[in-house]
C-alpha cells in the first residue's frame, strides 16, 4: 500500500500535506512527534515518511539518525524552514532520500513523495555514513540556490568532476569549496586557479610543474598545482581560457592519472578531483574549436549553474545583512541596518558585479553611510538612483532602467538630449490630450509657464 507518515509538531502543515498527499492517492498517518513514530515503527513501516526538521524532543535529524539504523531502506524526505545548506547536506548524510525546504509547492511534495515511493520499491536504498560538517557560509533561499544546495549535499559521498557555470562574483569559487568541504577529501588540500589570471607561456608549469633547468629561470625543480593538490581537489576558473596545448595535457592526466613536470622524463602520479568553472559558453567554445570536445565531456559529468544575482533577488536582503555583519566585525563597529526601501532598491539594481558586487557595496556602506540605518538616498550612486521611485510607479521607471542599461552598455554616449526629448515629447502630448489640447491647462498641470510650452511646442516640433 502507498502508505505514508506525517510528522510534524505543527498541526497546520499535517492538515494541509495530509490533504495534498491523500489527493495524490496515499494513505496517510500524522504524528506530532518523533518518538511516537519510532514507537509505530516496531509495529508497522510505510512506504515513504516525511518529517520537520524541528519538533520537540525527538527532533527531525535524531529521528532520521535513528531511522538509518533500524530502517534503512526506508525513503526519508526532511522538510527545513531553514533553507541553507548545511540543513541540506546534514539530512542527506544522516541519509535523506530528499530535502524540502519550506516554504514548498504542495504538488511538489506530493511529486517528491511518488518519486520516493517509486525508488523505494525499484531499489534498495544506500545507507550514507554521516561524516564531520563543515559550515561555508552560503546564502541562498532561491529556487536555483535550493537546487545547489541539493547537488552539494547528494556529491557529497563522491569526487566526480563538476562543471560551474555562472557569471563572475556569482560564488562559483565558494561553492567549488563547499563541495570539497563536503567530499571524502575535505582533509587534503583544495586549491583555486584562475586560467585567465596566467599568463598562457605559465599555465604549463603552473599546473604540471617543472624540472630544473626545463627552461631558462627553472633554476630548481617546481611541484605544480596537480601535486600539491594530490588526493585533494583543483578548482579551475575560467576553464574556457585555458590554452588548448594544456587542454590536451589535463584530458590526459584525468584519463591516466599521470603527467610529466615541463622538461620531465619521469611520470608523476596523482589523485586530484576536478571542479572546473566558467562563465562561457563552452559547447559554443567546443563548437568554435576553442575548447576539446573530449575534455568538456570529462568535466561535464555534473553541471551546476549559479544564477546571476539580479536572477534571485530574495535573497538580496540576507546577503546584504550577511556582508554587512561581516565588515563590521572585520572593522570592529556596530552592524549597520538596511531600511525597507534600501532593499527594495537594492532588489531593483541589476548588480553586474554580482554577489561579489554586494559584499563591496555592503563594504563601503559600513565605513560611509552616515548613520546607522542605512536610508535609499545614502546607497551608492548606481544604487540610490534605482530607489527613486520606491514609493509610486516603480513599473515605467524600470522599464526606464533596462532601457538606460541597455543604451549604456551598449557604449552610447551623451544620451541625455535624446532622453530629455522623448521625456518632454511625451509629457506634453499626453498634458494636452488630458486637458483636450487647452495649452493653459497643460502648462499648469506640467508645472510651466505658457511661453515655456510654446517654445517647447516649436523645439520638439509638435503639432498642438
Ligand atoms: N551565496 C553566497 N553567500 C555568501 N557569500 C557569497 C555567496 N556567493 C558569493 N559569495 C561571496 O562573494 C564573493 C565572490 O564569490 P566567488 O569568488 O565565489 O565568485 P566567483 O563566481 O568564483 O567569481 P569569479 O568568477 O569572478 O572568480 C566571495 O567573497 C564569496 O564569499
Amino acid at each position: 500500500m502507498k502508505t505514508v507518515w506525517l510528522v510534524d509538531d505543527d498541526a497546520s502543515i499535517r492538515f494541509v500535506l495530509d490533504k495534498a498527499l491523500s489527493r495524490a492517492g496515499f494513505t496517510t498517518e500524522c504524528f506530532s512527534n518523533g518518538q511516537d513514530v519510532l514507537t509505530a515503527l516496531s509495529y508497522s513501516q510505510p512506504a515513504v515518511l516525511i518529517s520537520d526538521v524541528r519538533m520537540p524532543g525527538l527532533d527531525g535529524m535524531a529521528l532520521l539518525e535513528e531511522i538509518s539504523l533500524s530502517h534503512p531502506n526506508l525513503p526519508v524526505i526532511i522538510m527545513t524552514a531553514h533553507s541553507d545548506l548545511d540543513s541540506a547536506v546534514n539530512a542527506f548524510q544522516k541519509g535523506a532520500f530528499e530535502y524540502l525546504a519550506k516554504p514548498f509547492d504542495l504538488n511538489e511534495a506530493a511529486d517528491l513523495v511518488e518519486r520516493a515511493y517509486q525508488a523505494n520499491s525499484q531499489a534498495k536504498k544506500t545507507k550514507r555514513t554521516p561524516t564531520e560538517k563543515d559550515s561555508p557560509d552560503i546564502i541562498g533561499e532561491a529556487p536555483a540556490m535550493q537546487e545547489v544546495f541539493r547537488a552539494i549535499g547528494k556529491l557529497s559521498m563522491s569526487s566526480m568532476s563538476v562543471l560551474i557555470n555562472g557569471e563572475s562574483g556569482t560564488g562559483k569559487e565558494l561553492v567549488a569549496g563547499a563541495l570539497h568541504n563536503h567530499s571524502p577529501r575535505k582533509d587534503n588540500t583544495f586549491i583555486a586557479l584562475n586560467m585567465a589570471a596566467i599568463p598562457k607561456d605559465l599555465v604549463e608549469s603552473e599546473l604540471f610543474g617543472h624540472e630544473k633547468g626545463a627552461f631558462t629561470g627553472a633554476d630548481s625543480m617546481r611541484r605544480g598545482r596537480f601535486e600539491q593538490a594530490n588526493k585533494g581537489t583543483l578548482f579551475l576558473d575560467e576553464i574556457g581560457d585555458m590554452p588548448l596545448d594544456v587542454q590536451t595535457r589535463l584530458l590526459r592526466v584525468l584519463a591516466d592519472g599521470e603527467f610529466y613536470r615541463v622538461g620531465g622524463h619521469q611520470s608523476v602520479s596523482v589523485d586530484v578531483r576536478i571542479i572546473a568553472a566558467t562563465h562561457q559558453n563552452l559547447e559554443e567554445l567546443v563548437k568554435q574549436g576553442q575548447f576539446r570536445e573530449d575534455l568538456f565531456h570529462r568535466l561535464n559529468v555534473v553541471r551546476l549553474r549559479l544564477p546571476a544575482l539580479k536572477e534571485r533577488p530574495e535573497d538580496i536582503e540576507a546577503l546584504a545583512h550577511h556582508f554587512l555583519s561581516a565588515s563590521a566585525e572585520e572593522l570592529q563597529v556596530e552592524t549597520k541596518t538596511l531600511t525597507a526601501d534600501s532593499i527594495k532598491a537594492m532588489q531593483l539594481y541589476h548588480w553586474p558585479g554580482n554577489v561579489r558586487q554586494l559584499q563591496n557595496t555592503c563594504r563601503w556602506l559600513t565605513v560611509m553611510a552616515p548613520s546607522q540605518t542605512v536610508n535609499p538616498q545614502e546607497l551608492p550612486d548606481e544604487l540610490s538612483h534605482t530607489s527613486a521611485h520606491s514609493e509610486s510607479g516603480g513599473d515605467w521607471l524600470d522599464a526606464f532602467q533596462s532601457w538606460l542599461n541597455q543604451e549604456l552598455t551598449q557604449g552610447k554616449e551623451n544620451i541625455w538630449p535624446n532622453v530629455q526629448a522623448q521625456l518632454e515629447t511625451r509629457l506634453i502630448k499626453t498634458a494636452l490630450a488630458v486637458c483636450n489640447g487647452h495649452k493653459q491647462d497643460a502648462a499648469l498641470k506640467i508645472g510651466w509657464g505658457r511661453n515655456t510650452l510654446t517654445r517647447k511646442l516649436k523645439e520638439r516640433n509638435i503639432q498642438d
